[in-house]
């Protein structure tokens, strides 16, 4: 349209001919006379040369940073700054939003400098910055990965040599926490070397990076073979990949892992990067990797062991993606967990079973297989989020310690580390 074509010869200029020909253009393409049509499109002059706005019957368009950005009003009113509508102290909210009329427009718009002021009917007047609007706009977002990370096989794992962080610079220095959480975010294990084999220990270290999440199966666990508990994994029997907590609503973000003593054979534990082999499902075959993250089904864990008595149950897809942009965030895999599929047509079913088979695949793939036989000293923490563990069946004693970790506390530690996450 004209305004486009405005705005592309105003770029064009821009590049060919640079700043003082720009104001020259401004002055033309704002002048009624000359472009009638361009009356409601504003640009501007200074620092942020390529911006341009137009006031549209229900939204208020910016095109600023080679963006296109579209912004509702009663967005632009709810998200105004002022003192009265945002405590910047706390960074909260102070407006009412439900007192914003849903037909709200703006009276006038003007720019200043990188500020766009924005004055609505009752006199009010909000301010935004430009590089602000990118940065929340929908358009700037919906690009953005929330969590970057590195998936792997065990290859790509070994190739990268990550060395474990030591327990004293794990303990006292902020950059042995933060390279350690570096490599958690990344990979979604590491570990910690040189730890006293001790419970105290396991939970000081826990401790460092989150809050531990108390559970039925206590705040800190120390487990053997001895079935004290109605689960495979009190047992020495393998236990094929999957991930924990399943059957709840929100499934444990952190697992704690510290072989205290192991006098046998076996035992060794096996991680899988559940995200590289839902890509892997993603490339291969797009409509499965879609009906796993749509198709809602529940994971159960019924315990009736001496006084023990629990029943607990969890929904959600096997794979949680962000809507916007379609980022994996959590996978949900245990199939000893998995209850009862009542919650979806016997057509559904039969195509869920062949997608669940086509990760179930790519999770088996040995070269997918990370194995690592823990030690005492070398504690491992796994995303149960993303990776998968499994175990290697096993002779005479042996004793696992750890717990589990709230996810958000984890994640709150590394941000306040400058980690993204
Ligand atoms: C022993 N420990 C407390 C670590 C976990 C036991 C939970 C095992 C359960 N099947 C699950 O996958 O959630
Ligand atoms: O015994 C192990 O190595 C792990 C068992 C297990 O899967 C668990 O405790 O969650
Ligand atoms: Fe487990």
């Amino acid at each position: 349209m004209w305004c486009h074509r405005l705005f592309h010869l105003q770029s064009r200029l821009q590049n060919v001919l640079k700043g003082q020909v720009i104001c020259w253009a401004l002055q033309q393409f704002n002048s009624k006379s000359l472009f009638p049509l361009a009356i409601r499109w504003h640009h501007t002059t200074s620092k942020s040369l390529n911006c341009a706005w137009q006031q549209h019957e229900d939204h208020f368009e910016l095109q600023y940073a080679n963006t296109v950005m579209r912004f509702d009003y009663v967005w632009l009113r709810d998200h105004c700054h002022s003192a009265s509508c945002y405590n910047s102290q706390t960074h909260q909210r102070s407006l009412d939003t439900a007192s914003v009329d849903l037909c709200i427009k703006p009276k006038t718009i003007h720019l200043d400098e990188t500020t766009l002021f924005f004055t609505w009917p009752d006199g009010h007047v909000t301010r935004y910055d430009l590089e602000w609007l990118l940065k929340n706009s929908y358009e700037g977002q919906k690009q953005k990965i929330i969590q970057p990370r590195i998936l792997w096989n065990a290859e790509i794992y070994q190739q990268a040599q990550i060395s474990p962080i030591n327990f004293q610079s794990f303990l006292e220095t902020n950059e042995g926490l933060k390279e350690f959480l570096k490599n958690f975010l990344l990979y979604g294990i590491a570990f910690v070397d040189n730890v006293p084999p001790t419970q105290e220990h396991t939970e000081k270290l826990a401790g460092r990076i989150s809050l531990i999440r108390e559970t039925i199966y206590g705040r800190m666990w120390c487990f053997t073979s001895d079935f004290s508990r109605g689960d495979t994994a009190y047992t020495k029997l393998a236990l094929d990949r999957h991930t924990d907590t399943t059957y709840f609503q929100e499934p444990c973000g952190v697992q704690v892992f510290h072989c205290l003593k192991h006098e046998g054979t076996g035992g060794r534990t096996l991680l899988v990067d559940g995200f590289y082999a839902a890509e892997q499902v993603l490339q291969k075959s797009p409509e499965e990797f879609e009906l796993l993250s749509q198709v809602p089904l529940q994971h159960e864990y019924i315990e009736n062991v001496g006084k023990r008595h629990n029943h607990m149950i969890g929904a959600g897809p096997l794979l949680n993606i962000y809507p916007w942009n379609k980022e994996l965030y959590l996978i949900r895999y245990n199939n000893y967990d998995r209850a009862v599929i009542n919650t979806v047509p016997y057509d559904v079913v039969h195509r869920w079973y062949a997608a669940h088979r086509t990760l179930t695949k790519e999770l088996r793939r040995p070269e997918n297989e990370f194995w690592v036989k823990l030690k005492p000293g070398r504690v491992l923490f796994i995303d149960n989020w993303r990776v998968l563990h499994g175990r290697e069946s096993f002779t005479g004693y042996r004793q696992l310690c750890g717990c589990y970790l709230t996810r958000d506390d984890m994640l709150n530690t590394a941000r306040l580390l400058g980690l993204q996450a």
